[in-house]
Order: C-alpha cells, then sequence, then structure tokens
C-alpha cells in the first residue's frame, strides 16, 4: 500500500511575527509542494526508511529500536492530535543521533524529529519506506516547515483508516472539511517542535490553501478578487524562523510598550491589505489604486519588520534595489534572508548579479503571475499494489 500526499507553501502577505503575538496575518498559498510518499512494508521487515531527498539525507531505524526508545509513551496511537512532550523530543533525538546526523546539518533535525512523533503518533510501529521532496527551498520564509508538516499528517492519516476521502479529481482526492482539520491540528503539533512558537498560519493556509486572515489560532477565508503580480527572491541568506521569533518574543520583553504599537500597527496593515484585495474593482483606475496602497503597505509593513529585528543585510539590499525601479517590496516569513515584491525583468537580472535567485510562483498558463485566489489545497492521491 503506498499513499502520496502534498500540500503547497505559503507567502505571507503581512503580520508575519505579529500574528505569533496574536496580532492578524494574512496569507496565500502559493503552488509549489511538498510530496511525501508512504510505502508501506510487510510486518517482518521491521525497518522506517526515510528518504529526505532535499537536503540529501537518509535514516532506517529498526521498528525494535523505536519502541525500544519510547517504550515510556505506552501506546504510541492517538486519535487526538497530541504535543510532544520535551522528554519525548529528548528520545527521538537518541533515535536520530544514532543515525550519525552530520554536524554541518544539525539545524534540520528537528524536521526529523516532527516525523517521528507525527508518524508513530498517527500510524503506531509500522514499517515503511518514506520519501519527501519539495519544491519549496527550505528554510526560506516560503512555509517548507508546514508544507513538510502538513503533506506528512496528510499522507499518515490518508493510511490510518481514520479519515475518508473526498471526491477524486484527475487521480487526485481532498479531505473533507471535518478531516482536514485534523490533518491541520497534526500538522501544527509538527510545527510546534520545528518552530516552538509557531502561530499556526502558516499550516492553516497550507492545509486549506486560497487566501486566509488569522488571529489568535483562528482562520477566517479571504475572498480575494484581485489578481497580484509578486516576484520572490531568496536570498540564500541561511536563517532559522525558531530563533528569530524567539529573538522577537525577547526584545517584546524588553520593550512591551514600544512593541505593542508596532504589532497594533502591523494589525493595521494585515487588516486593510484583507479589505483592499476582497474589493471589486469597478475600473482599471480603481485597480491602480488599490495596487498602489497595496505597494504602501508593503514598504510600511517592512518598515515595521525592520523595527522589531527581523530583517537582514541582504534583504535591504533587494529593498534599495526594487526602489530603483520603484517597485514596493517586503520580507515574507520569519525574515532574516528572503523577499517578496513585484518585479520587472531589469531587477530580476540585478538581483541575479547579487547572487539571489528570483522566481514566480505561476499558475496554469499565468507562469509569471501568483493570483492569489486560487483554490490550492494539499491533496493526495493513493493505490495499492
Ligand atoms: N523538504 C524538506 N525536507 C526535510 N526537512 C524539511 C523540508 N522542508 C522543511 N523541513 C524542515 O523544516 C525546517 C525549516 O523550517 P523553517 O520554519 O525554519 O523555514 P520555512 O518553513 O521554510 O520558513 P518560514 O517558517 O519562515 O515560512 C528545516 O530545518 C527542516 O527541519
Ligand atoms: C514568523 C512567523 O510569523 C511566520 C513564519 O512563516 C511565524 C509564525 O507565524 O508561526
Ligand atoms: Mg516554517
Amino acid at each position: 500500500m503506498e499513499v502520496t500526499a502534498r500540500a503547497p507553501g505559503k507567502i505571507i502577505l503581512a503580520g508575519e511575527h505579529a500574528v505569533v503575538h496574536g496580532y492578524t496575518a494574512v496569507a496565500s498559498s502559493i503552488d509549489l509542494y511538498t510530496v511525501f510518499s508512504i510505502r508501506l512494508r510487510s510486518e517482518d521487515d521491521d525497518t522506517v526508511k526515510l528518504k529526505l531527498n532535499d537536503i540529501g539525507l537518509d535514516f532506517s531505524w529498526s521498528v525494535r529500536r523505536i519502541k525500544e526508545v519510547l517504550s515510556h509513551l505506552g501506546s504510541p496511537f492517538s486519535s487526538t492530535p497530541t504535543s510532544c512532550s520535551l522528554e519525548t523530543i529528548k528520545s527521538l533525538a537518541t533515535l536520530v543521533d544514532e543515525q550519525s546526523f552530520p554536524e554541518t546539518k544539525i539545524g534540520l533535525a528537528s524536521g526529523v524529529y516532527a516525523f517521528l512523533w507525527l508518524y508513530t503518533s498517527i500510524l503506531g510501529f509500522k514499517p515503511a519506506t518514506i520519501t519527501v521532496s519539495s519544491e519549496l527551498p527550505v528554510g526560506a520564509g516560503l512555509g517548507s516547515s508546514a508544507a513538510y508538516c502538513v503533506s506528512l499528517s496528510a499522507a499518515l492519516l490518508a493510511l490510518s483508516d481514520s479519515v475518508k476521502l473526498d471526491v477524486s479529481q484527475k487521480g487526485w482526492s481532498t479531505f473533507k472539511e471535518t478531516e482536514a482539520e485534523l490533518v491541520n491540528k497534526w500538522a501544527f503539533e509538527g510545527e510546534k517542535i520545528i518552530h516552538g512558537r509557531p502561530s499556526g498560519v502558516d499550516n492553516s493556509v497550507s492545509t486549506f490553501g486560497n487566501v486566509i486572515k488569522f488571529k489568535s489560532g483562528v482562520m477566517t477565508r479571504v475572498n480575494s478578487n484581485m489578481p497580484l503580480r509578486m516576484l520572490i527572491t531568496n536570498t540564500k541568506v541561511g536563517r532559522d524562523t525558531k530563533a528569530l521569533v524567539a529573538n522577537v518574543s525577547a526584545r517584546k520583553s524588553r520593550h512591551p510598550d514600544a512593541m505593542c504599537s508596532v504589532l497594533n500597527a502591523i494589525e493595521a496593515i494585515s487588516d486593510e491589505w484583507s479589505t483592499i484585495i476582497q474589493s471589486h474593482a469597478v475600473d482599471d483606475l480603481y485597480l491602480s489604486a488599490n495596487e498602489e496602497k497595496l505597494g504602501e503597505l508593503m514598504e510600511m509593513n517592512q518598515g515595521l519588520l525592520l523595527s522589531i529585528g527581523v530583517s537582514h543585510a541582504s534583504i535591504e539590499n533587494v529593498l534599495q534595489t526594487s526602489m530603483k525601479y520603484k517597485l514596493a517590496s517586503k520580507l515574507t516569513g520569519a525574515g532574516g534572508g528572503d523577499i517578496s515584491g513585484e518585479v520587472i525583468d531589469k531587477l530580476v537580472e540585478e538581483l541575479g548579479s547579487f547572487g539571489y535567485q528570483s522566481f514566480t510562483a505561476g499558475i496554469g498558463d499565468c507562469i509569471d503571475v501568483v493570483v492569489i485566489s486560487l483554490p490550492f489545497r494539499f491533496l493526495y492521491t493513493s493505490f495499492s499494489d
């Protein structure tokens, strides 16, 4: 039996970091996916093999060893999403250390802990070969960790017999709403292992697709009526969402009043973003006035992100380069090395001369356009041998 599940990445249009502290963010899924495939092996095989294609790492555990290390948990199965305790993370770290995790890639280990937690909690101790590969750059602000956790949870739940598929389209099937909620909740537990303190916006937009507004754990769907041209630039500067989120919290406890004002301002920007993209353009003039407003909001949001300490010299370089072409930009996701914005070919070329990689997340025929109202959802297909 094999199941393949995929889940999209995202861009945060406004409100990253503020959303961790209970303020509104607006996010959209993009058409770049992470794909998990799980092939169950025969019960007497006794191995769980994990192949992480994007980061070039393979693992192989015996089911017996996993059981032994997690013996304090008793039965691992849980029908409701459960948090991984610190004690269990230490046990999972033992399993990962035994596989000689390369020191240079140690920052990636939390993804393997999240895998082991979700796998054993949802499927128990079944032998299998699991492969993951992604179109998303890992750790660049496009929600790779959420797409990883959502596609993994979707594949596991599809195999667990506890969920039923919705109608099948072109070989892919979707989950019904309540089952998608279950996938989302499990994915959030995985994100907690990777991020430390996720808001839940990334896994929610990866699970439900489209454009969403997110505040204090509550998601609202946004009906976007505005096609947007977006360019995403990866500065390739390594960074870690967990550390950036922790730095913002530390700054907030040092300067509570000032930070509260900044986060309130970010929330006002998110609210205006969602109002604008939901409005119906009566004519081209109205549309271009709205585009200009969004550009200003992006500039203001970026200024506030700088003030909370999550920008980076490379991001500022992209901003200044874009400004030469009178284009607005902001970082997206956790910051510290990535950016999104509107652009023209010359800008892409100039950004390329700094070693940055610009790409568009195209949809269907619209290769260079992100139409943020498209209904991206994770999908999976299953078949038996
Ligand atoms: N395809 C993948 N293969 C293996 N691990 C992955 C993959 N995608 C994500 N991860 C895990 O997620 C971590 C990156 O998550 P992180 O939250 O730092 O970045 P991001 O999700 O890409 O950006 P952001 O959270 O700002 O949107 C990696 O260190 C790894 O543990
Ligand atoms: C930085 C952050 O706001 C977005 C990361 O994509 C973290 C989160 O919301 O979990
Ligand atoms: Mg992430």
